[in-house]
């Protein structure tokens, strides 16, 4: 209460306001920050940066998703990502369309839980299976701490109704998630040193280093912070892949020729349908880079990165921030401001082929989903390696039809943006282009 919140398109405040230091930092046990209603103490995403765990998740957990690391799970991947072939061969067949959202939500579960615990979800057994019993508690668990925190504080401590359920559905998400983390670490693996950089390809999984990982003086992550960031990392790689996929979907539906684009790309770098596309092949695709890019900038799935103001501060343009406020850099609206970008609302990859375009925009705060500083996204190599497969899998296979009857809407509420009514047909195809004379 009575604390001032403010929501900036500025990029150059925003590149301030994300440097962790003496003038602004995360604290999410701060009641008015957006993030307040999820604040866990023990995981990255949910931890205030003062907190003693986020040092410690920070030099354990970024080893774990390094490119290296992320690289060496490239088949996985590629398998999950083909699970959803026997449920889009079926709608093909049967002429049907889907809601994109619903699907790329399993499928990113699928994706996420492979590399993160080495389970397979199973989730396209058939056109209906359900999503697994942990990512619909995850999903439940997100609805009641948003519900609840919007209650008084001791509404959170009655016996019965919400309350009670949320702290049900807490210990079945994080036995859930235990069993999962314990069952995947390799017997008699022994530990592995976090400072080696290919300490990671010897383990199954993330959660596998995760869990023998250990620092110079032979110390590990604790249970309760391992198992904590396990969770964070299921719940934040999960939800934040399937709207990234949604929107490149959306993106190949409703900007023409872009389909066509990529596909030719994917046949001039040999795609077969049988192809096992590795980090660097992926990589390599230019065209590919850019779709995805102006997809994140376009259709950025962030939009809540509040940090805490330590102190008054006086920000570039003369704005007084004052001590204990907090300040949101909105990515979305700072991806389409027009005194940066040209043409923001039109969806254009090529304006990423300008040479160091996509550095200088980093740089300046000007290009940030994956946020920046020392509390940007520790999962973005692989996010960028799921989307990227995702395509390559499911554009060399399919032709999409926008199947969309109303204009597409998002839930201004939920963590992410989202495409909540997006439909989609994946109809199969009989037919591929020849690969170009000219090809890269
Ligand atoms: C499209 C995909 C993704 C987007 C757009 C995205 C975006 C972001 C953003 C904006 C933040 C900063 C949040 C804040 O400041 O409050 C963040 C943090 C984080 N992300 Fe991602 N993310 C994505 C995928 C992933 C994946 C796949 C994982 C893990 C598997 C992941 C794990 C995390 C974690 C653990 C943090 C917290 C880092 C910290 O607190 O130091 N993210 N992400």
């Amino acid at each position: 209460m009575g604390t001032t919140t403010y929501i900036t398109n500025d990029p150059e405040i925003s590149r301030h306001v994300m440097r962790e230091g003496e003038l602004f930092t995360k604290t999410t046990s701060d009641p008015s920050h957006p993030l307040f209603y999820m604040n866990e103490q023990t995981a990255l995403f949910t931890c205030d940066s003062a907190s003693p765990v986020f040092p410690l998740a920070r030099k354990f957990v970024p080893p774990a998703l390094s490119p290296r690391a992320v690289a060496h799970y490239a088949p996985s991947i590629q398998d999950a990502a083909r699970g959803i072939f026997n449920v889009f061969d079926e709608m093909s067949d049967k002429d049907l369309a889907c809601n994109v959202y619903q699907y790329m939500f399993k499928l990113a579960g699928q994706l996420v839980f492979r590399v993160m615990v080495g389970q397979d979800l199973q989730h396209f057994k058939s056109l209906n299976t359900p999503p697994s019993v942990a990512i619909r508690l995850f999903g439940e668990y997100l609805k009641l701490m948003k519900k609840t925190s919007l209650r008084p504080k001791w509404h959170g401590s009655l016996p019965f109704g919400e309350p009670a359920r949320l702290r049900v559905v807490r210990n079945l998400l994080f036995d859930t998630v235990a069993k999962e983390m314990d069952a995947s670490v390799t017997p008699d693996g022994g530990p592995l040193p976090v400072d080696d950089p290919m300490a990671p390809l010897r383990a199954t999984c993330v959660a596998d280093f995760l869990s023998r990982a250990q620092d110079g003086k032979g110390n590990g992550l604790p249970r309760d912070i391992l198992l904590g960031n396990i969770v964070v990392l299921l719940g934040a790689g999960f939800t934040t892949t399937s709207s990234l996929l949604s929107w490149a979907i959306y993106s190949l539906v409703k900007y023409e020729g872009n389909q066509e684009r990529l596909l030719q790309e994917l046949i001039d770098h040999d795609a077969n349908g049988q192809r096992g596309w590795t980090h660097d092949g992926l990589h390599a695709m230019s065209f590919m880079d850019c779709f995805v890019k102006e997809t994140l900038r376009l259709h950025s799935p962030s939009f809540q990165t509040g940090r805490n103001a330590k102190t008054d501060v006086i920000l570039p343009g003369g704005y007084l921030i004052p001590k204990g406020s907090i300040v949101i850099p909105c990515f979305p609206t700072i991806h389409k401001n027009p005194a940066y970008w040209d043409n923001p609302a039109q969806f254009d990859p090529d304006r990423w082929t300008v040479p160091g375009v996509a550095g200088n925009a980093t740089r300046k705060g000007i290009y940030s989903p994956f946020a920046s500083g020392a509390r940007g996204c520790v999962g973005f190599n692989l996010a960028l390696m799921q989307v990227k497969m995702v395509l390559a899998e499911l554009v060399y296979r399919y032709r999409f039809e926008d199947a969309s009857t109303e204009a597409v809407v998002y839930d201004p509420e939920f963590l992410v943006v989202r495409p909540l009514n997006f439909y989609a047909s994946p109809i199969r195809r009989t037919e591929w282009p020849s690969a170009s004379k000219t090809r890269e």
